[in-house]
């Protein structure tokens, strides 16, 4: 079995990818180098499974991952898993005054941006493909390149720690998705992903949503508003809630759901990640 992730190697995509088979037997990784290139390979049947993520503590949503669950219509969320995420500016050399470009995954380099408007204010900031692919093309490139990364990075690409655990917020987590094809059966400690889009534009409409949930008791755990890219002022809806969809409580909401959306889609009901979440 293949299950693709963000690389190249040494990414927090790896990470999270090794973390989810970590339980598992009989899965091999394979590097993508964007993205939206890792999810068609699951949509087009390369790959069984691919790890990517979702979303993070400082920066927020990783929209390309939503909108690609939106438009591939036969994939769904089998697995999550939440990672701890510190960041490092590495080189060939530690001397700061010598660094002239910064090169970063975007979602790196926004976790990071106080420290490096405090520090390297002028650097310029160059984006890069992944945190790794910025570490690979710093240890290919002048003396004066540097990059957000991870130690794991520096390692593999043979490069020095000029600054540890940048990142401006303590306790810097992403959580990541494994997309794959569902469905997968109950554990008891589950969680389901679901989008939805409201059936007119009028007083009550999201609260006539959440009341359900409210009704059965049912904890919300992430809720999240995209463009449906139609017409401005158009949203979709995504919405994480604990239990899985064949809960009676939950199918029961999604029966009621079913009635008041113009849309609705499960995404899939998966085991949640305990292990770092409080
Ligand atoms: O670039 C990586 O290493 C990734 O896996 C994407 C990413 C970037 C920044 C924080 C978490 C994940």
């Amino acid at each position: 079995m293949k299950l693709g992730y963000l690389g190249p190697q040494g990414t927090f995509s790896q990470q999270a990818a090794q973390r989810w088979i970590a339980d598992k037997a009989g899965w091999e990784l394979v590097s993508y180098e964007s993205i939206p290139e890792v999810i068609l390979g699951v949509a087009e049947k390369r790959l069984d499974a691919a790890v990517v993520p979702v979303e993070n503590s400082i920066e927020g949503t990783v929209n390309v991952t939503l909108d690609m669950l939106v438009e591939e219509k036969s994939l769904s969320i089998i697995g999550e898993v939440i990672l701890e995420v510190h960041h490092h500016l590495i080189g060939k050399q530690t001397d700061w005054k010598r660094v002239q470009a910064i090169y970063s995954h975007p979602q790196a380099l926004a976790q990071c941006r106080g420290f490096l408007r405090q520090n390297f204010q002028g650097v310029s900031l160059r984006t890069a493909a992944s945190t790794a692919e910025a570490a690979r093309i710093v240890a290919s490139g002048p003396d004066s390149w540097a990059a957000i990364s991870s130690r794991f990075a520096a390692e593999l690409y043979g490069l020095q720690v000029l600054a540890e655990n940048i990142e401006d917020y303590r306790g810097n987590k992403t959580r990541f998705i494994t997309v794959g094809r569902g469905p997968v059966k109950p554990t008891g400690k589950d969680k389901t992903s679901m989008v939805l889009a409201l059936p007119q534009d009028r007083p009550g409409g999201l609260y006539r949503v959440l009341e359900e949930f409210a009704a059965e008791e049912i904890n919300l755990t992430k809720i999240e508003s995209r463009p449906t890219k139609k017409e401005l002022g158009e949203y979709l809806f995504f919405l994480d809630c604990e239990g899985h969809a064949t809960d009676p409580k939950l199918s029961r909401v999604l029966d009621r759901l079913r009635r008041k959306t113009a849309l609705l889609r499960i995404l899939g009901s998966y085991p949640r990640d305990m292990g770092e979440q409080k």
